[in-house]
Formats: structure tokens, C-alpha cells, sequence
């Protein structure tokens, strides 16, 4: 019987999907719905193990293979998703892996959600094999990335925030700005986010919504956004519940200043735990399986373009 992991990161024994995964695997591929197989990227990680988990719930194949960085995860072989073994693959496995997954799952939309430093690497990996692609990761080379999609002509939603609540706002700030563009200037603002300690880079959704509060007239650069890791400043000062924080928070806090003080306007959006995001991905995924039957002629999508059309779940 195959050792598991069944957590993130939990690392439970060695084996190889290889020995005795067959029978899971028919059990899996059986588990076909209507929409399309979704391969997630990496299912070891919190938000990719996540996202999985929301396939499974939602009755959609999950493709039982996941790409993974260099870590000792892989040498365990497998990763448990809502008791389905998954097997993963490292880096130097993946194209002949892709090749032979392919073949079993043409139509599959892949997730996803590793690491800053990986987002370029893996988008001209999914770019280069025309594959459609979910990239909910955040940092790397943001203009790369857009660049580098439309040059494959390859079908992709690319966002850092997949809540739908979090698009929601993400979307009122940014018809603010295209409605009231110039409305605070002068005024000062300050904005702090706040992530589990293993987060290393800024905040993604945190940079989406000050480049709107920029057309809004604030003179604030990306730099300035405070990140706060420290768990006793999350619990005193942000109000992060103590089981939220380094299993999970994204607190953000954006506060604006007349001149003179005499005007300040708050906007807070604070989550606990991954669930509202692995939600908005599986839409995302469906979203975009459906573009591609239709054979749209726009590619590239971010999800404010899927919350407009009215397909989240
Ligand atoms: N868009 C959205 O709504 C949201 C986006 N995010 C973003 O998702 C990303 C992941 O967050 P989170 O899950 O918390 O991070 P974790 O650190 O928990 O997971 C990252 C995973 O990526 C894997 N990984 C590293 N390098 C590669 C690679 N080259 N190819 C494939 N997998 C790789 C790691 O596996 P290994 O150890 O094997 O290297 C690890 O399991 C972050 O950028 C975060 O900002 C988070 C929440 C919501
Ligand atoms: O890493 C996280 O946790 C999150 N990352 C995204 C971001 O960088 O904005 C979305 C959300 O804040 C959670």
C-alpha cells in the first residue's frame, strides 16, 4: 500500500505511485464530469493542495500527476488528495511526463500555484506546450508572463487573487478609477498586508489594487506596502486569529488621509484559510475550458474578466 502524503508538506514514508497506483488510477480516471481534467501544479504546496481538493468537490477529473520543484516531497512519489494518491514529478521528469498525461488527458486545464521564482520558468513550459493554463501565482515577471502568453497564443487566466469577493472589490476599485480618476489626490495613504510567514513575496492582490488607487490620483509605489510576518503584529495589530496564522491569512488594510487629516477612509479585506481561492480557481477553469470550446478569439483573461461573466460559482 502507498505511503501518502496526505498534508502539505507532511511528508509520510516513501514508495512510488508507480508500484501500486493503478488501481487508484482507474478509480480516478472514472471520476470524469463534464468539465475539463484539471492537472494542479503543486499539489504539495497550501493553495495547490487546496485547489485540488475543489476539484474533487466539485466532481471534476483531477489529472493524477503534479509538478513539483526540487524538494524531498518528490522522492516520497505521491501526495494525498481527498484519498486520491497523486503522483508527482520533478522538474527534470516533466516533459516526458506531460507527454504521456496528454495522451490520456487531451483536453486538461492545468493549475498553477508554486512560487515566485518558478511563475516565469512554468508559464513558458505550459506556453511552449500550448497547454491552458490557471496561473494563480504571484511575483515573478508580471509583463514576461502577458508577453510570453501572447506570443504562444496560448489560452490562460492569469490573477493574483481568485476569491470571488476579492475580485469583487478588486473590480469596485478599478471602475472607481476608470469613473473618478484623479478623486484622492493629494491625500496620503498607507498599506499594509499581511500572510503567513513562509509568504516571500508582496502581496500580488495588494499591487493590483494600488495600481488602481494610483489612477485614483495617490502617488504610492509598490515598495512602500508594508509587509507584516511577524505572528504577534498579525494577531495584535492586524486581528489575525491565531490558528490563521501560519496555516493561512491574507489580511489587507489600505487607509487614506486628506492633507489635513481631517478625511480617512478605510478599505479592509481580510480571509482566513485557502477555501475561497481553490473555489475561484475551479471557476476559472471552467471559465476558460469554456472559451476554448467556443474558440475565442481573446486568450489571455484575468478573473475580474471571469467574475463579469457571471460564471463563479
Ligand atoms: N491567486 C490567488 O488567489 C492566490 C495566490 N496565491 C499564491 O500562490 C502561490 C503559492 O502559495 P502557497 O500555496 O501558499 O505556497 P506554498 O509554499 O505552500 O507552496 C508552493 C509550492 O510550490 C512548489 N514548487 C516550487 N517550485 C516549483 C516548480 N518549479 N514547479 C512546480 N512546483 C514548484 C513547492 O514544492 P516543492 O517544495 O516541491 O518545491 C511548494 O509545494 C504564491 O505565489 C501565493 O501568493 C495564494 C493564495 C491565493
Ligand atoms: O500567498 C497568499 O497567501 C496569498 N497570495 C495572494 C497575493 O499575493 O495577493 C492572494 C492572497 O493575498 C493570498
Amino acid at each position: 500500500m502507498s505511503a501518502l502524503l496526505q498534508r502539505p508538506h507532511a511528508l509520510a514514508g516513501r514508495s512510488s505511485l508507480r508500484t501500486c497506483s493503478a488501481r487508484h488510477r482507474r478509480t480516478m480516471v472514472v471520476t470524469a464530469a463534464s468539465g475539463p481534467p484539471i492537472m494542479v501544479n503543486s499539489c504539495t504546496g497550501k493553495m495547490g493542495h487546496s485547489t485540488a481538493e475543489a476539484v474533487v468537490r466539485a466532481g471534476l477529473t483531477l489529472v493524477p500527476y503534479s509538478l513539483t520543484g526540487q524538494s524531498e516531497a518528490v522522492a516520497v512519489g505521491n501526495v494525498g488528495v481527498s484519498g486520491i494518491p497523486v503522483e508527482l514529478v520533478g522538474p527534470t521528469e516533466r516533459q516526458a511526463a506531460l507527454d504521456r498525461i496528454r495522451s490520456q488527458y487531451p483536453d486538461l486545464i492545468v493549475v498553477d500555484y508554486t512560487l515566485p521564482t518558478a511563475v516565469n520558468e512554468n508559464a513558458a513550459f505550459y506556453c511552449a506546450n500550448k497547454l491552458p493554463f490557471v496561473m494563480g501565482t504571484t511575483g515573478g515577471d508580471r509583463e514576461r508572463l502577458a508577453a510570453d502568453v501572447a506570443a504562444a497564443d496560448s489560452y490562460a487566466v492569469i490573477a493574483p487573487n481568485m476569491g470571488k469577493q476579492i475580485v469583487a472589490f478588486q473590480t469596485m476599485m478599478e471602475m472607481m478609477a476608470d469613473r473618478f480618476p484623479g478623486c484622492f489626490s493629494g491625500y496620503s495613504m498607507t498599506v499594509a498586508e499581511s500572510h503567513q510567514r513562509t509568504k516571500v513575496d508582496t502581496s500580488g492582490t495588494a499591487k493590483a489594487v494600488v495600481a488602481s488607487f494610483n489612477k485614483m490620483g495617490l502617488q504610492f509605489g509598490e515598495d512602500e506596502i508594508e509587509k507584516v510576518r511577524d505572528a504577534e503584529q498579525q494577531i495584535a495589530r492586524m486581528g489575525v486569529p491565531e490558528r490563521a496564522v501560519d496555516s493561512g491569512h491574507a489580511f489587507h488594510t489600505y487607509t487614506l488621509t486628506s492633507p489635513d487629516g481631517s478625511v480617512v477612509l478605510e478599505f479592509k479585506h481580510n480571509v482566513c484559510g485557502r477555501e475561497v481561492y481553490a473555489e475561484g480557481t475551479v471557476d476559472a477553469c471552467l471559465f476558460l475550458h469554456r472559451q476554448i470550446q467556443s474558440g475565442a478569439d481573446k486568450k489571455l483573461y484575468n478573473m475580474i474578466d471571469v467574475l463579469s461573466a457571471g460564471v463563479m460559482r
